[in-house]
């Protein structure tokens, strides 16, 4: 057993030096200012009780997010989401790391906290604080099918306007690079939290490979093969678009909505496309209409005739201001039954077999 045991130490240890756990640990010591903790990796196999099955909340192309229950016993008890990354080769090594330093420093209201990591797993493990009532694509595409008020589309359009042009601006420029509904998460006072980026840093000469998804992609890219903060602007308008229309641009039938909302725009026929549960709403077409202008400046051709995002985050700001959200309206998206509710029980560890030593 002891040489069990060794051998499966050395190769935990092996994982964390195999992702940057040294350089990572380096520069935490360095600036005393990050808030960000190393986990243990029994507290990370505790708190997910074995990365139980039945504590998947999400699933992306870089890997599976997990409800998580941190410190249960003595202290007191942390929700968290716990993200299980698809396995990184050497060379992004330096850039994960450097991603995960950038990201911890990022403190706003409307971004998803990083609380830490851990590195102790075959796979790296990110620790964000718990988001818990979905997605925006949940609450758009979802079933059953909910009233989302004209007031509250905006609320949440200007709330994730404005974590994005936090993330653009000084003093650590980054690069969103896949903004689309299922990264925008919502909290238990429906309060929008931007989650998932960090695809690059802005700096003189971008280069970096999209990660994004092709719904919501930049067109100017594939003629220049440049992400710029442009690109999130280009992104986060098609998000605009869903939300005024209700349309799932990555389903099938709504393949071409970008163009079909610029169409509707040339040829005066938008109130076919908005959503009907926003055009009845009295007074709503004049702040439709003044959203939908925006949403052209913001898919325009060249990127840079598009708005930087923290004009966009004024104005939809101003339309908000405008039409303010009446307090029942969020009571009126809970829906009976939905939620993530478990009471993590000791010893439940179904699922800790699939796991790499
Ligand atoms: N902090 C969180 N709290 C609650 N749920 C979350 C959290 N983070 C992610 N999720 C859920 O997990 C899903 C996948 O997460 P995420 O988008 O980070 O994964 P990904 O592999 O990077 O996906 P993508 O394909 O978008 O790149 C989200 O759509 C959401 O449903």
């Amino acid at each position: 057993t002891e040489v069990f045991l060794h051998k499966q130490n050395n190769k935990r240890q092996w994982y964390f030096e195999q992702h940057g756990g040294r350089m990572l640990s380096r520069i935490l010591e360095t600036d005393g200012n990050i808030a960000f903790t190393l986990y243990k990796r029994g507290d990370i196999v505790k708190a997910t009780r074995g990365f139980h099955k039945d504590n998947i909340v999400g699933e992306g192309a870089h890997g599976t997010v997990y409800k998580a229950i941190l410190g249960h016993g003595d202290t007191a008890a942390t929700v968290v989401a716990v993200k299980r990354c698809k396995q990184i080769d050497e060379s992004r090594k330096e850039e994960f790391v450097q991603e995960m330093v950038v990201l911890c420093r990022v403190d706003h209201p409307n971004i998803v906290r990083l609380l830490g990591c851990c590195l102790h797993f075959e796979a790296p493990m990110l620790v964000y604080e718990f988001v818990q009532n979905g997605t925006l694509s949940d609450l758009l595409h979802g079933t059953p099918r909910r009233r989302v008020t004209l007031a509250t589309r905006l609320r949440i359009a200007a709330e994730a306007a404005e974590a994005l042009a936090h993330l653009h601006s000084p003093p650590h420029p980054t690069l969103h690079g896949d903004i689309k509904p299922q990264n925008i998460l919502l909290d238990h006072r429906w309060v929008a939290k931007v989650s998932d980026f960090g695809c690059s840093t802005i700096d003189d000469n971008i280069q970096v490979v999209p990660k994004g998804t092709l719904a919501y992609l930049d067109p100017q890219f594939l003629q220049n093969f440049q992400i710029t903060n442009k690109s999130d602007v280009f992104s986060f308008g098609v998000v605009l678009i869903e939300l005024l229309t209700g349309k799932n641009a990555q389903a099938k039938e709504w393949k071409n909505l970008t163009t079909t909302f610029q169409n509707c725009m040339g040829n005066g026929t938008l109130g076919n496309l908005v959503d009907t549960d926003i055009v009845e709403e009295e007074g709503a077409m004049g702040l439709i209409n003044s959203a939908a202008q925006l949403v052209s400046r913001c898919i325009a051709s060249p990127g840079n005739a598009r708005p930087a995002m923290g004009l966009v985050a004024e104005e939809l700001r101003q339309f908000s201001d405008e039409m303010p959200e009446r307090p029942e309206a969020r009571q009126a998206l809970e829906v009976e039954g939905q939620g993530y509710s478990y009471t993590a029980s000791e010893g439940e560890t179904t699922g800790f077999n699939n796991l790499a030593a």
